[in-house]
């Protein structure tokens, strides 16, 4: 969560995912659901090569519903599997399981045809800061961790959790870094929480939400702060969200921090509804 991405960084991180990756047949990519696309890393596919993969949409207890079943299309629509989880809903996690048992056993019949034995297919973990991959990998294991060689004096080895008989998983994930191509996909990022709030203007984070939400989601604005939907003056919103929510410095003006502070609370913790904050139109 910390992490600041310099180049050095994203070159160790690189490597770090290319060389667990030779233990594995394939690959569970976990992106925000609130966020699919800026949350996904454009180095992954090259460092993937002819690995497969599927894509799992997390936190999708905060985001749109309807977004989501709009963007697990486009994902399938790109012949790449793609599943939404709330890591609390047991059925959730036993959908990603199923899935996951799904795409190892397509390696092993591939095996199988070039005359290997089957084993047990092997999956790691792979997203960028905070997107929930320790959570996910929790759940999945479920107290099934299979310790080898970690001993002191033996070599450390890789740990697998053996989530069923036929589906092993890594139990550390390969950290991913977030892309910054485009100042939109950073504002994003911001506003979920992945990247550090200091890196960016909370206030301009803020305000890319805002405006964001008074195209999408101008119901939500208008109930959690009575804010007009023909209010286009950010310093309008700002002073009504403000004064609405007793945001004030000691003389009675309005902190502008403290309603940026207040916003992305309500949107992080999805008291401002169910929000994505990107579609797959947009892409
Ligand atoms: N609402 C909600 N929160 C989730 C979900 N999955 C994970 N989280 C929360 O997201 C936060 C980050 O989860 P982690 O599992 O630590 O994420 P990570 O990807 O391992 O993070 P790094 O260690 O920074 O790389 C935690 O507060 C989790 O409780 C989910 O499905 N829904």
């Amino acid at each position: 969560m910390t992490i600041q991405w310099f180049p050095g960084h994203m070159a160790k991180a690189r490597r770090e995912v290319e060389e667990k990756l030779k233990l594995v047949d394939f690959v569970m990519e976990l992106v925000d659901a609130r966020t699919p696309l800026s949350s996904q890393n454009p180095m992954l596919q090259q460092v993937l090569q002819q690995k497969s993969k599927m894509i799992v949409l997390m936190k999708k207890d905060l985001a749109d519903a309807r977004q989501t079943e709009k963007w697990i299309a486009y994902f399938r629509e790109k012949k790449i599997p793609a599943i939404a989880v709330d890591v609390n809903n047991k059925a959730d996690i036993k959908n990603v399981i199923q899935m996951a048992k799904e795409l190892g056993q397509e390696k092993m019949d591939k095996l199988l045809k070039k005359g290997i034995q089957p084993r047990a297919a092997r999956a790691m973990i792979v997203g960028i800061p905070n997107v929930g991959k320790s959570t996910l990998i929790n759940r999945l294991a479920n107290k099934k961790i299979a310790k080898t060689g970690d001993r002191p004096g033996i070599t450390k080895q890789q740990l697998w959790i053996k989530v069923k008989k036929d589906f092993e998983l890594l139990d550390t994930p390969g950290i991913l870094w977030p892309k910054f191509e485009e100042e939109a996909v950073g504002y994003r990022l911001a506003a979920i929480g992945t990247i550090k709030d200091q890196l960016l203007s909370l206030q301009d984070i803020t305000a890319f939400v805002i405006q964001y939400m008074q195209v999408h989601y101008p119901v939500q604005l208008e109930e959690r702060y009575e804010i007009d939907r023909d209010m286009d003056d950010m310093l309008e919103i700002f002073n009504t969200i403000g004064k609405q929510r007793g945001a004030l410095l000691s003389g009675g003006n309005i902190s502008f921090d403290k309603v940026a502070e207040i916003v992305l609370r309500d949107l992080r913790t999805g008291r401002l509804g169910n929000i994505t904050l990107e579609t797959p139109e947009q892409a």
